[in-house]
């Protein structure tokens, strides 16, 4: 039965209930009607009888459903929160339910692969940009909607819950997209910032987490701030030459979904991408630290992927490069630190 856009007002969807969807549809929650989307019946009975999600404190306004109909026939907006490894089939669950009306804006800072039937980045090993996709590409690619949008920025969901000032930017072609998402989010305590490069600011939240991973690991060796300076610093440039190589603008990358993102996470023992290379560099391995995290780290993910891209790109990427071979190929940390600062880095910002 084709749905009819009425003018009843709606309500304002989320879905994914883990730690940045909880914040955000508490935040959303201040201002709007909001229902969630999660995909276990006991999580929604939850958020509905006692108003917590795994735990995490609901607002008690907030209805909960398992039915990808229902949320798409309650609300008009909708904040996709998931991790990159389910996006799709998320996506697909809910293909059928959107409308060209639906507006949607996305919170994952991961990447998916657009492979054919069989293949793996396993089997393809090289992968070229049009076999990458940012979560807007796969949103445009599996759905009916246009008015797509993305929310990036420095917003470690603890702290958000706590009610810390924050800021983010949300970006889209549409302008309509960026001044809903402000009139939703904006507070006295949350900025938004807009951004018409959405591929740019997908791709700086993505890219950050990379450097993250591997700020971690040098507080984990106990290495100071200087060090930490030079890798966010040469960071940075490995983030501007990948964003442009895959679509985006310089601007993003050193706007506050780029740098500011990136300075946070790689500050904060509650990221959990820094958590993951401060464990290494303690020695645990990488499947010892995955399968005791509660919570996604999709740098790992990303950096497969990066890497895989690299080899088609033409371009260096000696962070990135080196954080692969630790992560999948055994090497030390410290040898990948020992090449790193052999690297004949010479142009300090080659870019502008
Ligand atoms: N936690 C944070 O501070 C921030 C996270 N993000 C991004 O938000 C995204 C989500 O992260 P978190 O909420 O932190 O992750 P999380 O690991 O806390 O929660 C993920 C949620 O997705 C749900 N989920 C997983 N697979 C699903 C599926 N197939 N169908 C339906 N739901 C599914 C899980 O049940 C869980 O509720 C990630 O891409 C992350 O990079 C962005 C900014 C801040
Ligand atoms: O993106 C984040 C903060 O902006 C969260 O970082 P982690 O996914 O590393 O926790």
């Amino acid at each position: 039965m084709a749905l009819k856009n009425s003018s009843k007002p709606k309500k304002i969807g989320v879905v994914g209930v883990g730690s940045f969807g909880a914040a955000i549809a508490n935040m959303l929650a201040e201002k709007n009607e909001v229902m969630v989307y999660a995909r276990k019946e006991e999580i929604v009975e939850e958020i509905n009888s006692v108003h917590t999600a795994s735990g995490r404190e609901i607002n008690p306004s907030i209805q909960a459903t398992f039915d990808p109909e229902e949320l798409c026939r309650s609300c008009n907006i909708l904040f996709f929160m998931v991790p990159s490894a389910a996006f799709v089939d998320v996506v697909r669950r809910f293909a059928p339910h959107l409308y060209p009306f639906h507006l949607i804006i996305h919170g994952t800072k991961g990447l998916a692969l657009n492979l054919g039937p069989g293949e793996s980045l396993e089997t393809v090993q090289k992968l070229r940009r049009s076999q990458i996709l940012t979560m807007s590409e796969v949103i445009l690619q599996e759905t009916v909607s246009v008015r797509v949008g993305c929310l990036a920025g420095p917003n470690i969901s603890k702290e958000l819950s706590l009610g810390q000032p924050a800021a983010t930017v949300i970006a889209s072609k549409y302008n309509e997209v960026i001044l809903e998402g402000q009139r939703l989010l904006r507070s006295e305590k949350f900025q938004v910032y807009g951004n018409s490069d959405i591929i740019g600011v997908e791709l700086s939240g993505v890219l950050k987490n990379i450097i993250a991973i591997a700020a971690g690991a040098i507080a984990g060796l106990g290495l100071g701030e200087n060090a930490k300076g030079l890798l966010i610093s040469r960071g940075m440039v490995e983030m501007v030459h990948l964003s442009k190589a895959l679509g985006g603008s310089v601007q993003s990358v050193i706007g506050l979904a780029g740098v500011g993102d990136l300075v946070t996470t790689c500050n904060s023992v509650d990221s959990r991408n820094f958590t993951v290379g401060f464990r290494l560099a303690k020695g645990e391995t990488l499947d010892q630290i995955l399968s005791t995290m509660d919570e996604v780290a999709e740098g790992v993910n990303t950096v497969r992927i990066i890497d895989a891209f690299i080899k088609t790109a033409g371009i260096r990427a000696p962070i990135t490069e080196n954080l692969h071979r630790v992560l999948f190929e055994d090497l030390p940390i410290a040898e990948a630190l020992h090449f790193l600062m052999k690297y004949p880095f010479s142009v300090d910002v080659d870019f502008v």
